[in-house]
């Protein structure tokens, strides 16, 4: 396969500094190497200017913290994936979750200026879906589900330019923290969530079968792969860790079983913060996941 792999140095997103490093400590961990000892063909475009936060304007407009800055860097992701020749596998590296909101967009729109219809599986603690209204914190890396769908501030909900994330192609599995409004728009918008409580009890491979069947009618299936979904044991390097999250095996094998199914186009891995880390292990951890699913297996 043709793989290309674009960083997206970005920590504005987030209420803490250091994930604007996770593009370099995935690099650090080898990711091209491992991709291409796989057999893929792997070219890695570089990054995505962002701004830095010391320059950027922070002013929090309506709830958002760092909008302008951040509105720049997913448009710039978005149209460097949009770009990209068809029938590659694009694989972008955070930077914090609102990437998110330029790599679905980018990997929508590439041959198809009205938008594919995608499925999204996103695997995270978190749901990533407040609006300016309802989020906690005003930071953006909680709300890029939301916009995605096309709630919250019209400046990032217009990311796609029409395009918008259907409710029901999008499968987020790993949930532990969901804040209260947050909790509402989800089940408003009737959005499938395997909580860590479905993990233990369904287990993984159940997961994967009704995610599977679920986006079925779905053209291209993008994975969006947060750190934090992992067990703050397996990978420490996260800003917003949550206790109880997916083993290393569950992880690998949800890669695994995603990469059997031959159905995913694209990926992110986000939230990798070297700062927080112990020896780089997210970043190796991190890698690992990609691999599996771009068809690394132990026999
Ligand atoms: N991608 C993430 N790490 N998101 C964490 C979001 C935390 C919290 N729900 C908020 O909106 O601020
Ligand atoms: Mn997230």
């Amino acid at each position: 396969m043709n793989l290309s792999i674009l960083g997206i140095p970005m920590d504005l997103g987030a209420g803490r500094r250091g994930v604007d490093m996770g593009p370099s400590a995935l690099r650090n961990a080898h990711l091209t190497r491992a991709l291409r000892d796989l057999g893929h063909s792997v070219t890695d475009l570089g990054d995505v200017r962002v701004a830095l936060p010391e320059t950027a304007d922070k002013h929090s407009e309506g709830g958002m913290v760092f909008l302008d800055p951040i509105l720049d860097a997913c448009q710039g992701t978005r149209d460097r994936l949009a770009a990209l020749p068809e029938g590659t596998f694009p694989l972008t590296i955070g930077g914090d979750h609102s990437v998110s909101m330029g790599t679905v967009t980018g990997n929508a729109l590439r041959g198809n200026p009205a938008g594919a219809r995608m499925g999204l599986i996103w695997v995270d603690a978190h749901t990533d879906y407040n609006t300016p209204g309802s989020s906690p914190s005003g930071n953006i890396h909680g709300m890029p589900v939301a916009h995605l769908t096309g709630l919250g501030d019209p400046r990032l909900s217009g990311l796609g330019g029409g395009w918008h994330m259907r409710p029901e192609d999008i499968v987020m599995i790993g949930i532990r923290s969901v804040d209260p409004h947050e909790r509402e728009l989800l089940r408003e918008a009737g959005i499938k969530a395997y909580t860590m409580k479905d993990v233990d009890q369904l287990g993984i491979t159940r997961i994967h079968e009704e995610t599977i069947e679920r986006l079925s009618g779905t053209e291209r299936l993008h994975v969006s792969f947060d750190a934090d979904a992992l067990d703050p044991g397996v990978c420490p390097g996260v800003g917003t860790p949550v206790p109880g999250g997916l083993t290393y095996r569950e992880g690998h094998l949800l890669m695994e079983l995603l990469s059997e199914s031959g159905r995913v186009t694209s990926m992110d891995i986000v939230e990798v913060n070297p700062i927080l880390d112990t020896r780089n292990q997210t970043a190796e951890v991190m890698v690992g996941m990609a691999a599996s699913l771009l068809g690394q297996r132990i026999l």
